[in-house]
């Protein structure tokens, strides 16, 4: 059961970094369409579906998932430190998360004042923390 558990955590762990790597991309090109035209409200469409439909569910999936094989087994030793490091970036994850909603409020309601470099810059913020969280859980260095 264990391992059915941690099978179901590292698919929902896919499908949240997969949008939440490509939802900054779709503000990069919204933030270069004149707000009103067609491309920017079918962007508004996109990042709704995208971040409603995947990006959500998946978060909540991992966190399920995760917690459950954090508490549902009792093998996991919270004595260890990359357990803590692990548990900060995820914490870090969904506020990153919570941020990209904000921006993605803003943009539906006409309000992004923020050049395209803006988001072509935060692009790559989850995959760094994912990075973190990778090697803490499976290089475990302390
Ligand atoms: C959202 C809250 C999360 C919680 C509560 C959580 C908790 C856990 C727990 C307790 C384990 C089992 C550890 C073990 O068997 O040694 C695990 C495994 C794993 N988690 Fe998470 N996790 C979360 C999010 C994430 C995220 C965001 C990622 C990647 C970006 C991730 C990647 C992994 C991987 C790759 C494993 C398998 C490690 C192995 O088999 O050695 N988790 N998680």
């Amino acid at each position: 059961m264990y391992e059915w558990v941690k099978a179901l955590h590292v698919i929902s762990v896919i499908a949240w970094m997969a949008g939440m790597m490509y939802l900054p991309r779709l503000f990069v090109y919204h933030a270069e369409a004149a707000a009103g035209s067609d491309k920017a409200e079918t962007f508004k469409i996109m990042e709704r579906r995208l971040y409603r439909g995947i990006i959500t569910p998946a978060m909540l999936a991992t966190w399920l998932f995760g917690l459950w094989l954090a508490f549902g087994f009792g093998i996991v030793d919270f004595s260890q430190g990359w357990m803590w490091l692990k548990a900060v970036s995820v914490i870090a994850l969904s506020g990153v998360h919570g941020w990209y909603g904000s921006m993605l409020r803003a943009f539906r309601e006409d309000r992004n004042t923020r050049p395209h470099t803006f988001y072509r810059a935060i692009n790559e913020v989850p995959f760094v923390i994912a990075i973190v969280i990778v090697i803490a859980v499976i290089v475990k260095p302390f």
